[in-house]
């Protein structure tokens, strides 16, 4: 599994492989090498310049300094800040360094070839203000490529948010393990290419860290994901329930149900006003479209207990009727809801906690706008530090995961677990996606796939889907383009 570190976990790694007999500056000689390298690979940089800044990621330029020297480059090395009040490490790099070290402001940054952004990294401590704001809105100014050591300057590593200022990098050069900075915009944006370099912290410490966030792949879910058993029956795959709106919204709900089926469920049946039914007979043969014209009408469908998976929202109008479909679906069974369905609770997330409480497991699947409205007036969700931070304090209020969307899509469990997603192309931001993830959910939801899981998977195959069907994509696409993802898919897991 691919695990993100905080700064905090970040130095217990660190702290975990001196306690392992690996010497401190040795993981520092080993990050400067990884720097001058990834200096190395761009297209002739002869002219270096390296910014270093006054705590380790400085201490990490000056290796990389040194390194590029003794290969032959034209390197000049600034220091933001006194020599003389370098520490540790930092201090010990600075002292191997041969060279002159120049003050910032004395600099032409646009006569670098490639700039060394080694001014912050995981130790950035407040927004950046003065001198430091200055040269790295200088950096930004230059218009030269920079490679980024750990994190762009005045990037937070933990929350992914610009503290003051923060210059785009062509490259970012991290140690060990990403953080969930290079992940959540604008950071992952500003980092440009995170690689990722081995500096000797031994595997075995993140079993001592015990990490709770990830990167949204296959690895994280792979194991309950199902795949369809030779002898299997359709009833083996579950029975997923889609209540639409009427017709002249009943699109959304036709989205999500394609993407049940798609997804695998076993059957799919669209609960639909009697006036919708010709419109969702009409499409997908395979959809079951059923009239429901009210709370007490799904009450009675759902008495058939294989119909196990519900999903409400997409196209169903905000209000009371779709809160009573809500509370006659929830006991017991799993839900998803999306999109109308959440903007029922605006600003009574105890609500749906209750729902949460009643069902067999929920998802909930808000977009930033239908996030805030849920949690209208909680401050302690809303305010929280970082997308990140905000999905787990959700899922926490709610009991439920929580799938908050966008190009960086976090999921997270009331537990603490967290996936972020960087699969989604900037093209599937598009009408009808999201019923399509809510559809997706639902079926591996069907499945009997975890509730954690199946969140984290179908976002991922979402974006997948997306990447297959490529540029001009329509959500209709989506669901036919998750069979090319699922061949790729069983192909890997032997399915
Ligand atoms: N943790 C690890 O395992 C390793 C860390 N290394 C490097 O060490 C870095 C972290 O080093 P540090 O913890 O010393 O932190 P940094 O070097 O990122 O920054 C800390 C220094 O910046 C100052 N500072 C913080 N915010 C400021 C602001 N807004 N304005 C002005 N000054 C500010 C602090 O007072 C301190 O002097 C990593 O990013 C990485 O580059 C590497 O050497 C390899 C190993
Ligand atoms: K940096």
């Amino acid at each position: 599994m691919h695990a993100l570190l905080d700064p905090q976990e970040m130095a217990r790694a660190d702290r975990y492989a001196v306690e392992t007999g690996v010497a401190s500056f040795t993981l520092m000689e080993r990050a400067g090498t990884a720097v001058a390298d990834a200096v190395a690979r761009f297209p002739l940089p002869t002219r270096v310049v390296v910014l270093c800044g006054p705590g380790n990621n400085g201490g990490d330029g000056f290796v990389a300094a040194r390194v590029l020297a003794q290969r032959g480059f034209r390197v000049r090395v600034a220091l933001l800040g006194e020599a003389a009040r370098l520490t540790g490490d930092a201090a010990k790099a600075a002292a191997k360094w041969r060279g002159p070290v120049e003050e910032p402001a004395v600099l032409d940054l646009t006569e670098a070839g490639v700039i060394v952004d080694a001014l912050f990294g995981a130790g950035l401590a407040r927004d950046l203000d003065g001198a430091a704001k200055a040269l790295v809105q200088r950096m930004a100014a230059s218009g030269r490529p920079i490679i980024a050591v750990d994190l762009p300057s005045g990037l937070d590593g933990a929350t992914g948010k610009v503290r003051g200022a923060a210059a785009q990098a062509k490259e970012t050069v991290t140690f060990f393990r990403r953080k969930p900075g290079h992940l959540l915009e604008p950071g992952r944006r500003l980092c440009g290419r995170v690689r990722v370099a081995d500096i000797g912290i031994p595997e075995a410490a993140l079993a001592v860290i015990r990490p709770q966030a990830f990167v949204n792949m296959p690895d994280l879910w792979q194991d309950a994901f199902p795949l369809p058993a030779a002898m299997g029956h359709k009833y083996d795959r579950g029975h997923a329930v889609v209540v639409s709106g009427g017709p002249w919204t009943s699109g959304a709900a036709h989205l999500a149900a394609k993407g049940a089926l798609r997804a695998g469920a076993g059957l799919v049946t669209v609960a639909c006003p009697p006036a919708a039914l010709p419109l969702h007979a009409a499409s997908y043969a395979a959809l079951m479209p059923r009239p429901v014209a009210d709370a007490a009408d799904l009450a009675l469908l759902l008495a058939d207990r294989r119909l196990g998976t519900v999903v409400l929202g997409p196209g169903l109008g905000a209000g009371a009727a779709t809160r009573a479909l809500i509370d006659a679906a929830a006991p017991g069974r799993r839900l998803v809801l999306d999109a109308d369905a959440l903007t029922s609770y605006e600003g009574a997330p105890w609500a749906v906690a209750a729902v949460a409480g009643r069902s067999a497991g929920l998802i909930v699947t808000p977009h930033e706008g239908e996030f805030a409205r849920l949690f209208r007036g909680d401050r302690e969700v809303l305010e929280a530090p970082s997308k990140l931070a905000r999905t787990r304090a959700a899922a926490r209020r709610l009991g439920a995961v929580v799938v908050l969307k966008g190009p960086d899509t976090v999921v997270a469990a009331p537990d603490g677990r967290a996936a972020i997603a960087e699969n989604a192309p900037a093209f599937l931001a598009t009408a009808g996606a999201g019923d399509v993830l809510a559809g997706i959910a639902t079926g591996l939801l069907a499945q009997g796939m975890p509730v954690f899981e199946a969140a984290c998977a179908a976002v991922w195959l979402h974006g997948a889907a997306a990447c297959s069907a490529g540029p001009g994509l329509v959500a209709d696409d989506l669901p036919e383009a998750l069979r090319a993802v699922y061949a790729e898919l069983y192909e890997k897991l032997g399915g």
